[in-house]
């Protein structure tokens, strides 16, 4: 057993490899367990090959950075990597209940509770990860899991970055982005703050709030932050104004966070614990 201090030096053999999880864009994830603690975790498995090919080693190396020393129950922990000839593994955190937009495209959009206690959760964790100078900057359903007990899980940091290091690459999926990084101008923690109103809106409605066929108009929408509700699901006014003061165009004029937990309407719907219960 490696002391509290050294960091212990994983090989393939610790694991025995279950049933592939999903595929990201650079492999697999696997369920896997640890063998000598019975500890059950998911194991992504990265091909070098592809990663040298995408330029993303640096990405990858600041992910691994950035999760691994994030500690909160919203935050999926990676608990460790290692690698070989051809490959990188990543030691993950297991999320038994699997993946967050497999469970919006079923229910269609969510009760006012369960979004409400999504958003407060996430708040919370982009709270804990602002403090830690660390912006996600790619919050959408596809990187949120579902733990045992229903909590969130933020997963996939490839494209956090601290923030004194500021980037300004073009990422993703454009629906998330605030005009901020659609302008490809200076961005800060507030592009979190934004994507979270983008996410309570989807949770709400089933759809993002600026989703159009095509991608100049999606970035047209985004910048002239055309926001519009439909009458269909009914939305009570009070969700309609926290959305309202996330997605404003000057990041500074936009709710912060700690200011989204005291909003009456999360303070009516969302459940304390983080837990969403049926
Ligand atoms: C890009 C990427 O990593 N996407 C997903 C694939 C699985 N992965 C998981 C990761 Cl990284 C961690 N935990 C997971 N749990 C599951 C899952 C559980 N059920 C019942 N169904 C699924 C699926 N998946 C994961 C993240």
């Amino acid at each position: 057993e490696a002391s509290a201090g050294e960091k212990k030096r994983w090989t393939l053999s610790d694991f025995d490899i279950g049933k592939p999880l999903g595929r990201g864009k650079f492999g697999h994830v696997y369920l896997a367990r640890e063998k000598r603690s019975n500890h059950i975790v998911a194991l992504k498995v990265l091909f070098k090959s592809q990663l040298q090919q995408s330029q993303v080693e640096h990405q990858l190396r600041r992910e691994v950075e950035i999760q691994s020393h994030l500690r909160h129950p919203n935050i999926l922990r990676l608990y460790g990597y290692f690698y070989d000839q051809k490959r990188v593994y990543l030691i993950l955190e297991y999320a038994a209940k699997g993946e967050l937009y497999k469970e919006l495209q079923k229910c269609k959009y969510f009760s006012e509770r369960r979004a409400a206690t999504y958003v407060a959760s996430l708040a919370r964790a982009l709270i804990y990860c602002h403090g830690k100078h660390v912006i996600h900057r790619d919050i959408k359903p596809e990187n949120l899991l579902i733990g045992a007990q229903g909590e969130l899980k933020i997963a996939d940091f490839g494209w956090s970055v601290h923030t004194f290091n500021r980037r300004r690459t073009m990422c993703g999926t454009l629906d998330y982005l605030p005009p901020e990084m659609v302008e490809s101008v200076e961005h800060d923690a507030s592009v979190d703050i934004w994507s979270l109103g983008v996410l309570c809106y989807e949770f709400l409605y089933g759809v993002p709030p600026f989703e159009a066929k095509e991608h100049s108009d999606t970035y047209r929408r985004i910048v002239q932050v055309d926001l519009k509700f439909p009458t269909k699901p009914i939305v009570s006014s009070a969700a309609k104004d926290l959305i309202s003061q996330m997605l404003v165009k000057d990041s500074s004029q936009r709710l912060p966070l700690h200011k989204l937990l005291e909003h009456p309407w999360i303070v009516q719907n969302a459940d304390p614990s983080g837990i969403y219960k049926a």
